[in-house]
């Protein structure tokens, strides 16, 4: 195998394409036909990806069913696509029995995600192994939306996510959705004048008509304002701007160390191209934690430990 192929930790792009050379096609069609009849799903999987990887490492973890299994974790109650990760694992597993993880499934549909909304493309590293463990208490590593940006740091350090890929990961917000009950606690009596003071007074109206005080808590909204179905740099632009729709997210912009990061994907100099970064920062995302070789298991059925 070529260096150039090897990715850390055991996993190499193009790992099915003598087992199950139409492993990865399967996927891609699958997450396509899904996101026709419901364009919700990319920014679903993106995440679900992401909150696989935070937890037990990118290993599947995320999809097992059961009591007090990791989706029955708060963090976790609002994931949305496990229907599409089991129809491509039905497809897979009908030519290439026993043969393709999981997770490696979850990992190509978040990359396919972005791309089906304008994002950029990228190789997935592939051969994961799906884990045994999945347990609600392990959820506590996921952060949440009032971290502050040192915790949010510590968070992506612990798995060696530097301060730009903490930035470039977090852009995924630039797809997708939040629920009001993430952030509305933002819009009234915040402080003892009213509103958070760090978003935008102009954008303040606008907020509360989408999540009116003791609305419902689950109506959602673009985390990007204005650009939530298009993988784009618009969610930095608003950022900048005081449009940041939760806290964490705007905190990145008021801390000078995630500020500069920010302002140079909107091009100060040294400019960061955030599509670029983005693959970059996904493929060590999707390194955290993998199984390989004798570790772990190929599932028969995604959400269940065979
Ligand atoms: C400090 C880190 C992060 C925090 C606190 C955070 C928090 C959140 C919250 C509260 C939501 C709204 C969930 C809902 O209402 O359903 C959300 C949505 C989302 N997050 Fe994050 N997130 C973080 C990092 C990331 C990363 C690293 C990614 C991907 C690389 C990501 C991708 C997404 C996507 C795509 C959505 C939209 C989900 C949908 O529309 O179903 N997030 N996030
Ligand atoms: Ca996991
Ligand atoms: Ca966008």
């Amino acid at each position: 195998m070529a260096a150039a192929l090897v990715h850390g930790q055991g996993t190499r792009v193009g790992f099915y394409s003598a087992s199950c050379p139409r492993a990865e096609s399967i996927v891609t069609l699958t997450v396509q036909s899904h996101f026709r009849s419901n364009p919700a799903i990319a920014p679903g999987l993106l995440r679900m990806h992401f909150h696989d990887c935070f937890v037990q490492g990118c290993d599947a973890s995320i999809l097992i069913n059961g009591p007090n299994t990791e989706k029955t974790a708060p963090p976790n109650s609002l994931l949305r696509g496990y229907e599409v990760i089991d129809d491509a694992k039905t497809q897979i597993e009908a030519i290439c029995p026993g043969v393709v993880s999981c997770a490696d499934i979850l990992a190509l549909a978040a990359r396919d995600s972005v791309v089906l909304t304008n994002g950029p493309t990228w190789l997935v590293p592939t051969g994961r192994r799906d884990g045994r463990v999945s347990q609600a208490s392990d959820a506590s590593n996921l952060p949440g939306f009032t971290e502050s940006v040192d915790s949010q740091k510590q968070k992506f350090a612990a798995f060696g996510l530097n301060t730009q890929d903490l930035v470039t990961l977090v852009g995924g917000h630039t797809i997708g959705t939040s629920a009001c009950q993430f952030f509305s606690y933002r819009l009234y009596n915040f402080t003892a004048n009213g509103p958070d003071p760090s978003i935008n007074p102009a954008f303040v109206p606008t907020l509360q008509s989408l999540c009116p005080q003791n609305g419902d808590g689950s109506r959602r909204i673009d985390l990007d304002t204005g650009s939530g179905g298009r993988f784009d740099t618009s969610y930095f632009t608003n950022l900048r701007n005081g449009r940041g729709i939760l806290e964490s997210d705007q905190k990145l912009w008021t801390d000078p160390s995630t500020r500069t990061v920010i302002q140079r994907f909107l091009g100060l100099v040294p400019p960061l191209t955030f599509n670029v970064e983005f693959g970059r920062s996904m493929v060590k995302m999707s390194n955290i934690g993998v199984k390989t070789d004798t570790n772990g298991e190929i599932r028969r059925v995604c959400s269940a430990i065979n």
